[in-house]
């Protein structure tokens, strides 16, 4: 558990370090579902780390029934560039198929990319947040309840309406 400053308030964060191993995560699902956000890392010097990722990627995505979670992906060990066996493209293309935020880092030479990955992350946790609380409160307003209440009635017609077309 950590306390960090996001936009000049604390915040606690729960950290929880991970592996995939053979046979899935060494955490259980009910955490998955838990996270607000999931952070996967692979080395651009070891192919396989990334290419696992999409396993990951989907097995995450299978224990999630909503998509409030942010997911990112961070490409560790950026000084060792001449070594780099994952392209930017290969990473850019994973990002847009399970909705990633990307970021390179260099733990070993370049903390503050871990660090802005991090807030980063935090920061987009935080938004999503905000945004929900603004959805409930919109719906929780009782002019708008009220307008949902007589819609859905009007919807329930007209499906029973188009299912019964066919027949006539
Ligand atoms: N050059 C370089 N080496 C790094 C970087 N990050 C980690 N390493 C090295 O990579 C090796 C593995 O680092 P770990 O921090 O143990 O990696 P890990 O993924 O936590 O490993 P697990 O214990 O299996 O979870 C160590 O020798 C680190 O010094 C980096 O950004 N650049």
């Amino acid at each position: 558990t950590q306390q960090c400053t996001l936009d000049g308030k604390t915040i606690t964060v729960h950290v929880l370090d991970t592996a995939w191993q053979a046979n899935g995560f060494s955490i259980k699902d009910d955490q998955i579902v838990w996270a607000d956000a999931i952070i996967m890392v692979y080395s651009i010097t070891d192919r396989k780390s990334f290419e696992k990722l999409r396993e990951v990627a989907d097995y995450i995505i299978s224990k999630k029934t909503d998509s409030k979670t942010v997911l990112a992906l961070v490409a560790n060990k950026s000084d060792l560039v001449h070594m780099s066996c994952v392209t930017n493209l290969e990473a850019t293309q994973f990002c847009a198929e399970y909705n990633c935020l990307f970021f390179e880092t260099s733990a070993s030479e370049n903390y503050n990319s871990v660090t802005n990955a991090y807030m980063s992350v935090c920061k987009q946790v935080k938004s999503n947040y905000k945004k929900r609380e603004k959805i409930s409160k919109f719906m929780q307003n009782p002019a708008i309840k009220a307008k949902l209440q007589i819609r859905n009635p009007i919807r329930g017609l007209e499906m029973k309406w188009r299912s019964r077309a066919p027949t006539m």
